[in-house]
């Protein structure tokens, strides 16, 4: 059997911690061979970003277009829209080619506070984009954008969270409670007609979390094709990623908030 096809449609970081850099290593790192579908350039370090380039949305839609007329692929990791437009046309590319294992990371801003989603795009990511997913994975800021709400600031407020987000339409919501404080990081799986799940991993005593929820994303995303249900992707996936907060300090890309270290998992 030749490996498992998984595309990344999202934007290019230059300084490799996050966006299509970030899933590509984490593609490679679960033995899958790694696509990506460019939504837009920024110019960013891990000082932050200084400047956001968007692809046109005919131009998004004529790449996926392409690769799916000749690649079969067996997950989809989707991050940073940009605009309306390009969300849009991302939603209707998943339909028009009835695409598998659709997991949607909703990025709206970065985590050096720069805004990675014009405001405006939040209705179509809403009705368009996030009734076509299998998981979306929001981080809490997003979850009380999308919901338009306070946000969360205890797990009791993340579970009901987490199921309200369900009503926006995806098969599953995993919502990612990294911006909380406390000795673990939890995050809460909420599924239709079953009793949400919790995922807890010690909490990395470091600044160097830049492209942790882009590696969540296409950590699951990689592991969907392999495991038995999507609980399990979402485990192993976590606990890849806590390695890589862990490995972050032994890398030096710059002044600011470092990236997460990938390497090759254990399975
Ligand atoms: N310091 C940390 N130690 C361990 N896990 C973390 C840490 N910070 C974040 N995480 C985990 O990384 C993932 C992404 O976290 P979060 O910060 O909530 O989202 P985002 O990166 O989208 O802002 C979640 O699984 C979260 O629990
Ligand atoms: C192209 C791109 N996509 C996503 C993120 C979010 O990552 P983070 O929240 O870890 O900064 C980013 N900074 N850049």
């Amino acid at each position: 059997m030749s490996a498992y096809n998984i595309v990344s449609v999202a934007g290019s970081d230059p300084s490799g911690g996050a966006g299509i850099q970030a899933d590509l290593k984490a593609f490679s790192a679960h033995g899958t061979f790694g696509m990506t579908v460019v939504t837009a350039l920024t110019a960013q370090s891990t000082r932050g970003v200084t400047g956001v380039h968007p692809v046109p949305a005919e131009f998004v839609a004529h790449q996926m277009d392409t690769l799916f007329a000749d690649a079969t692929v067996h997950a989809v990791k989707v991050g940073m829209l940009g605009t309306s437009e390009v969300t849009e046309a991302v939603a209707e590319a998943i339909g028009r080619h009835a695409l598998p294992n659709v997991v949607v990371d909703p990025v709206m801003v970065a985590k050096s506070g720069d805004r990675l989603l014009e405001s405006s795009a939040v209705e179509a990511l809403r009705s368009e984009l996030l009734p076509r997913a299998d998981l979306i994975t929001p981080n809490l800021p997003e979850a009380a954008d999308l919901l338009e709400e306070p946000e969360a600031a205890d797990l009791a407020t993340m579970r009901a969270q987490a199921a309200r987000l369900l009503e926006l339409g995806p098969r599953r919501v995993l919502l990612k409670g990294g911006h909380l404080s406390g000795g673990e990081s939890v995050d809460v799986l909420a599924s239709r007609g079953s009793d949400p799940v919790e995922f807890r991993a010690p909490r990395v005593a470091t600044r160097n979390t830049h492209g942790t929820g882009c590696t969540l994303s296409s950590s699951i995303a990689a592991l969907l094709p392999q495991r038995p249900d999507v609980a399990a992707a979402v485990g192993d996936a976590k606990a890849y990623l806590t390695e890589a907060i862990r490995r972050a300090d032994e890398i030096d890309a710059g002044g600011g908030q470092g990236p997460v270290h990938h390497f090759h998992a254990w399975w």
